[in-house]
């Protein structure tokens, strides 16, 4: 895995199929570009995404849905908010969680663009991801300042924007006036195909 693009290599022994499977966290530009790339190139290669991305793949990922390889899985969990179709990837144990761009190192994914939902971010957060054990380690997708990893105990703690009320977290998350990211607008009917540059 690695901090920009979070796919994971996986079987899926839950429907009796073995293969290698890129699973996207969500639909946008600077993550689903790899699985494209790496299609063409890995025969049997199959992709995976919410069902709730407007993405095609080759399987459409819901809540609850379990990932396996090896003796390990991972259960997806919908933490829309950054996008419709944001998916958080739990390992089996709740010991660490792939959150991709929903929350983020002391911060959280931006939610003025293609779905964006502050409200729906905040739950997310909350009712997915806060609920977990203290000690569970949190991987992003992003980072801006080098941190690789974090804890559900330290951004519950400290995370400047979670900590926040819904409505103080609503009127920040509006109020943030980013740049938009350069070739973020990858079409929906090309993603996991096509090849465009990542961010
Ligand atoms: N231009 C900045 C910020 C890049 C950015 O917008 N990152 C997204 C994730 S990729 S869509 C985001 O959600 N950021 C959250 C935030 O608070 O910045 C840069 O490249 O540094």
């Amino acid at each position: 895995m690695t901090s920009t693009c979070p796919f994971l290599y996986v079987n899926l022994h839950f429907i009796t199929v073995f293969f290698f499977l890129i699973v996207n966290t969500h639909c946008h530009a600077d993550h689903i570009t790899s699985s494209g790339l790496m299609k063409k190139r890995v025969a049997g290669l199959k992709s995976a995404i919410s069902k709730f991305s407007g993405a095609s793949a080759d399987i459409l990922l819901s809540e609850g849905d379990k990932i396996a390889f090896g003796k390990h899985y991972l259960t997806v969990r919908e933490t829309p908010g950054h996008t419709d179709g944001c998916l958080t990837f739990v390992s089996a144990d709740e010991s660490m969680i792939f959150t991709g761009d929903c929350l983020l190192i002391r911060g959280c994914g931006r939610t003025d663009f293609q779905q964006g939902c502050p409200k729906c971010l905040y739950d997310s957060v909350h009712d997915k991801i806060f609920t977990l054990p203290d000690n569970c380690l949190i991987y992003p997708a992003h980072d801006y300042l080098g941190q690789t990893v974090s804890t559900v105990g330290e951004e519950r703690k400290f995370n400047p924007r979670l900590t926040m009320s819904k409505d103080e977290f609503v009127e920040t998350m509006n109020n943030l006036n980013l740049p938009k990211p350069f070739k973020i607008d990858v079409s929906v009917s090309a993603n996991l195909v096509c090849g465009l540059h990542g961010l």
